[in-house]
């Protein structure tokens, strides 16, 4: 199974977004990383994949079906969205809202295995001692990985995660990064992350795909996309990087 989306086409009146975005195959089981500097078109992206915002043209093919085609309640089966901004009814525990994604669309009756799922997840993450603390009462790092389980706790085969390291810390980036590759391999899913940090996604992403003025430039194996001359030229820096055990990592940037 694959992810293709096709001259995928969206404007705003008078502001053209995406202009015609091909991805290529996107492989099942694989991390991507969508990068691109800011106003790119990342985040009007997903929405359109995700069927938020309907396009103007193009299509969004998962293992050969226009996600398009299907109906809504097949479209929030099969694809998990993480948005840029949390927002979340502050009057409920971390347990209630991961609880409360999981069941979107679906029977309201709450069964075991959605408690183990949410359960599961919440540990995997390691925010367990949280759950029974109020969103209102969370730290924005907390509140990014609360997003984080309420976009991972359904059995989706696409994971549309954006900037899902922003708000984190070091230590907290890094194993959110390792358990968002170790689902995904899992899952058998196919996970799309958009961020800014390249460190990061030459250390976990597969796939790269670099994305400027509503358009894909690049789209390959991360360590033949970070190495392209194409990487400096749309974000308009030089960047030296240097090769290491655990992948490819920049390790400078000059305006
Ligand atoms: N509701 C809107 N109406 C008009 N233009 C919009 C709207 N939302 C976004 N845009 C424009 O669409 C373009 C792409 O925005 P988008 O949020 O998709 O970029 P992005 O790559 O996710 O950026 P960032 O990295 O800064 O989050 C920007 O020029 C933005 O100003």
């Amino acid at each position: 199974m694959t992810l293709r989306v096709e001259r995928l086409t969206f404007g705003y009146p008078d502001k053209p977004v995406l202009r015609s975005v091909n991805t290529g195959d996107l492989p099942v089981g694989r991390l991507t990383a969508l990068l691109g500097p800011n106003a790119a078109g990342k985040s009007t992206f997903f929405r359109c994949v995700a069927g938020l915002q309907q396009p103007q043209a193009g299509q969004v093919l998962l293992a050969g079906n226009d996600l398009h085609a299907a109906t809504r309640a097949e479209l929030i089966r099969d694809v998990c969205y993480m948005p840029q901004s949390f927002s979340s009814n502050a009057a409920l525990t971390v347990f209630e809202v991961v609880l409360l994604a999981r069941k979107q669309l679906q029977d309201w009756r709450v069964h075991d295995d959605d408690v183990s799922a949410v359960s599961h997840l919440l540990l995997r993450f390691g925010i367990q001692h949280l759950a029974e603390r109020y969103i209102a009462e969370l730290s924005g790092g907390q509140q990014q990985m609360v997003a984080l389980c309420q976009a991972m706790v359904r059995r989706g085969r696409l994971f549309l995660l954006d900037e899902p390291t922003s708000a984190l810390d070091l230590r907290h980036q890094l194993e959110v990064m390792q358990t968002l590759r170790e689902i995904t391999r899992e899952r058998e899913a196919v996970t799309i992350a958009a961020m800014h940090d390249l460190n990061l996604a030459a250390r976990f992403a597969d796939h790269i795909l670099l994305m400027e003025e509503g358009r894909v430039v690049a789209s390959g194996a991360t360590d033949d996309v970070l190495c392209s001359s194409e990487l400096a030229r749309t974000y308009g820096v030089d960047i030296e990087l240097q090769r290491s055990r655990d992948g490819v990592y920049m390790v400078g940037a000059r305006i």
